[in-house]
């Protein structure tokens, strides 16, 4: 069976400008069947178009940075971490590229978070200092540990995968999404509020955003292995 192309973006090392990104997302694609193609940290549109052409779906990874606030029309708060503007900018590019033919798309952790910015949503730039909860988003456990609940929207794309109303999933992150975007729904949520996975409205796209890392032990975990599953299954039928 053919393999579809699937596009992933690199996370940007700001000590020597290079892009890398943990092999982990690949092989969790090759496995499901898909073909994965990094692309370059290049913020140039035309290149961009040039390979999302070419490709039949779209994996937006984490990042160690944090999304510029000024794209959500906020001043950075005291605890926003690092900003990679290269990566910002290559991130809306991709998206951009994917929204207009509709690809498969699959948004992990930053990705997803950078996705909501873009489609007009705003993200929460500190949990511990401006939401304040109990739950370590931030995981001091080991990173392929999982240690708290999502709670899933009945009927959406993560609850059919799951096939369950709630997960156990590992969490790295600080940030969050705030206001959901436009066109954009909240599918999950952990239970002090914090929403987790979101998804198009557009029931005929597959476009799916996790707050999670189902790349992180994919191989031991049903629901990361069925969700990437069904990703390159989106894909191959482009
Ligand atoms: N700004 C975000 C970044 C979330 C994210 O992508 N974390 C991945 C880091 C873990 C890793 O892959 O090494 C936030 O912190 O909320």
């Amino acid at each position: 069976m053919k393999r579809p192309l699937i596009g992933l973006t690199l996370r940007y090392d700001p000590r020597d400008g290079s892009g890398y990104l943990s092999s982990e997302y690949a092989a969790a694609l090759e496995a499901a069947g898909g073909a994965p193609v990094h692309l370059a940290l290049l913020p140039e549109e035309e290149y961009v178009e040039a390979v999302v052409e070419r490709v039949a779906g779209l994996l937006l990874p984490g990042s160690a940075s944090d999304v510029d606030p000024r794209l959500y029309g906020r001043e950075p708060h005291p605890e926003l971490g690092e900003v990679h503007e290269v990566r910002d900018r290559v991130e809306r590019l991709v998206i951009a590229a994917a929204e207009r033919r509709r690809l498969p798309l699959l948004a992990i952790c930053y990705g997803m978070q950078a996705w909501n910015v873009f489609r007009g949503g705003t993200l929460i730039q500190d949990i511990a200092a401006e939401y304040g909860t109990a739950i370590a988003h931030r995981q001091r456990a080991p990173r392929g540990e999982r240690t708290h609940w999502v709670d899933l929207l009945e009927g959406s794309r993560v609850a059919l995968l799951a096939g369950a109303r709630r997960l156990w999933v590992n969490s790295h992150h600080h940030q969050a999404v705030e206001v959901v975007g436009e066109g954009l729904r909240a599918t999950a949520w952990a239970e002090d509020g914090i929403i987790e996975a979101i998804e198009a409205e557009d029931e005929d796209w597959f476009a799916v955003g996790v707050q999670w890392h189902p790349e992180v032990r994919w191989a031991e975990d049903e629901f990361s292995r069925a969700l990437f599953r069904r990703f390159v299954q989106e894909c191959r039928a482009r």
